[in-house]
């Protein structure tokens, strides 16, 4: 069965293999692997959009891959949010909370980086219009994100 949307999860901005930015040209922020951990079993792996804030930050628009990244094969599950946002420093070590509102697609493997960065790409346009849709906008404004914890 597939779990319920919205979910929503907070925790420290982690470290990855530094490969968004540098490789991708698409930063994400990572979770720690006791929160990848702390997800309910029945969220499927795939790409998901959603709602993001980064320690006292607004509220942004966000895309999320959850998985193992096939086209790098990582040994360790992921969960890793890229906000539509350009921030002036790094966030390691801040908090982000986030809302999962809904699903895109499965993680794929591709046979060149360019076709990954490309369906990343479209996956940011299409999450963009989808956050627009009234039912989807209500959530920016979850208790959530304006409670302390
Ligand atoms: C919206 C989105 C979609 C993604 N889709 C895929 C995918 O289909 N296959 C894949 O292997 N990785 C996918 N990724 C994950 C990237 O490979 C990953 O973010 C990148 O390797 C950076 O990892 P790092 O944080 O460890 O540096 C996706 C990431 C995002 C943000
Ligand atoms: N818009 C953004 N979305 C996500 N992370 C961002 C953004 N802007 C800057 N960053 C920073 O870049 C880091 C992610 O880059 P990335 O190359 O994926 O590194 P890592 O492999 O350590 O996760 C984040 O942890 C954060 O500190
Ligand atoms: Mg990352």
């Amino acid at each position: 069965m597939i779990h319920k949307l919205p979910i929503y999860v907070s925790g420290e901005i982690v470290r990855g293999f530094g490969r968004g930015s540098k490789e991708l040209g698409i930063p994400t922020a990572n979770f720690s692997l006791d929160v990848v951990k702390s997800l309910p079993e029945s969220l499927h792996t795939g790409i998901y959009y959603g709602w993001a804030k980064v320690n006292d930050s607004e509220v942004y628009k966000m895309v999320l891959s959850v998985g193992w990244n096939p086209f790098y094969n990582n040994k360790e599950k992921s969960l890793e949010t890229h906000i539509m946002h350009n921030f002036d420093c790094d966030l390691y070590g801040q908090t982000l909370k986030i809302c999962i509102v809904g699903y895109l697609r499965p993680e794929q493997n591709f046979s060149s980086l360019d076709d990954l960065i490309k369906v990343i790409k479209s996956d940011i346009e299409t999450a963009k219009a989808l956050l627009d849709t009234t039912e989807n906008q209500k959530l920016q404004h979850a208790p959530f994100f304006s409670a302390k914890h």
